[in-house]
């Protein structure tokens, strides 16, 4: 039976992946520090309660469980508090990713996938973004990021390592069970606040900028199902277990979805009006993101199945309400 240990399992994107890899019979351990992740969430497999800084741990981890490869998801992703403490996010995001593949290595497990992100392009030059697009990061999540991609790159030069890594553009939406779903403290992503201005009396949901050159003046994402990454993320697997080469994918729709669109969304999930008030823009935000994901398709046979935006927001809305 395939093994697999999963980082950051009790987490909002880790746990959609674990989900999918438990259907495909694969037999799932979750390390997990749940500095931000949640126990209820590790529902296929077990977990062992661990931090990546601790290479004993981490070591003992590998040691025991033994995997065929490794789904790496844990990091620290706040945009924001990366920049008023870089520090923390450079070590535990590449500390954390060195100690493991160092326990990788010294126990001959020569596979891994990589949550990496957009955020690892910065401002984009052109638009859609492909792979071959320069990177450079502008806060210092994004280039803990793209440090890890580079140790990535070396180490597959060096050793017997095959990885991919997989930059998500927006991760959003919910298991359809409502099982799991979106839960970051704070949270800062559009979609579960939108839903918040619907849910609860005392929030109003902010549209950050209304000035963007854009069809309705307000910023561009590209919006992706969790279960469409965890789809990529099964597929990323069995073509490193084919013998497939280390390689980096886009994972987004190609299609771009307005925060005014969303919040129209939100309306008509929740089947009332939201409380809403226009802002200021958020420094840092550019006016349109989205992916160009066809070397996915090519190599992988991937393409999004549920991402389309109704469909995304009342997955949200779902979890959300219960
Ligand atoms: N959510 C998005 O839109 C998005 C977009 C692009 C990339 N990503 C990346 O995808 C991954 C998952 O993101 P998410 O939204 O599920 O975040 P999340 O915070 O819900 O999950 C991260 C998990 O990692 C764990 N963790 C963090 N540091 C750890 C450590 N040192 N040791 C052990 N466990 C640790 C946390 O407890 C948590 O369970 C992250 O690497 C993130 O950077 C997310
Ligand atoms: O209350 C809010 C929150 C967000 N937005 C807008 O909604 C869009 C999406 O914002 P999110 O914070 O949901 O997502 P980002 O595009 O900023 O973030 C994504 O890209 C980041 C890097 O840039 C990280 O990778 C992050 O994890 C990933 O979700 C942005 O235009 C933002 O200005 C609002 O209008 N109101």
């Amino acid at each position: 039976m395939t093994k697999l240990l999963v980082t950051g399992g009790a987490g909002y994107v880790g746990s959609h992946c674990c989900k999918l890899f438990a259907d495909a019979g694969w037999d799932v351990t979750v390390f997990d520090n749940l500095s931000t992740g949640w126990k209820e969430f590790v529902q296929w497999g077990d977990l062992i309660e661990g931090d990546l800084l601790d290479r004993d741990a981490i070591s003992k981890a590998i040691d025991e469980v033994k995997p065929d490869a490794v789904a790496h998801f844990a990091a620290l992703s706040l945009v924001g508090v990366s920049v008023t403490s870089p520090e923390t996010y450079y070590r535990n995001n590449v500390m954390g990713t060195l100690n493991l593949m160092e326990a990788m290595t010294a126990s001959n497990v020569s596979k891994m996938i990589f949550s990496s992100t957009c955020a690892t392009y910065g401002v984009p030059q052109r638009m859609p973004i492909d792979e071959s697009h320069p990177q450079a990061p502008i806060n210092p999540y994004g280039s803990s990021k793209l440090m890890v991609e580079r140790i990535l790159a070396d180490y597959s030069n060096a050793h017997d390592f095959e990885y991919v890594a997989l930059r998500y553009f927006n991760a959003a939406g919910a298991d359809a069970q409502a099982r799991i779903g979106e839960r970051h403290e704070p949270e800062t992503h559009v979609i579960p606040l939108a839903i918040r201005g619907a849910m609860s009396d005392d929030y109003t949901f902010t549209i950050l900028g209304d000035d963007f050159e854009t069809r309705d003046g307000t910023c561009v994402r590209d919006y992706i199902h969790v279960d469409d990454l965890a789809d990529a993320h099964k597929r990323a697997l069995d073509y490193l277990f084919k013998g497939g080469k280390s390689d980096v994918f886009n994972l987004g729709t190609g299609n771009g979805t307005t925060v005014r669109e969303i919040a129209n969304a939100v309306e008509k999930a929740s089947g009332k009006p939201l409380k809403l008030a226009i802002g200021p823009r958020r420094a840092g935000d550019p006016p349109a993101l989205y992916a160009d994901a066809s070397h996915a398709k090519t190599v992988l046979g991937w393409e999004p199945k549920f991402s389309d935006i109704e469909n995304i927001v009342n997955s949200a809305w779902n979890w959300h309400k219960k």
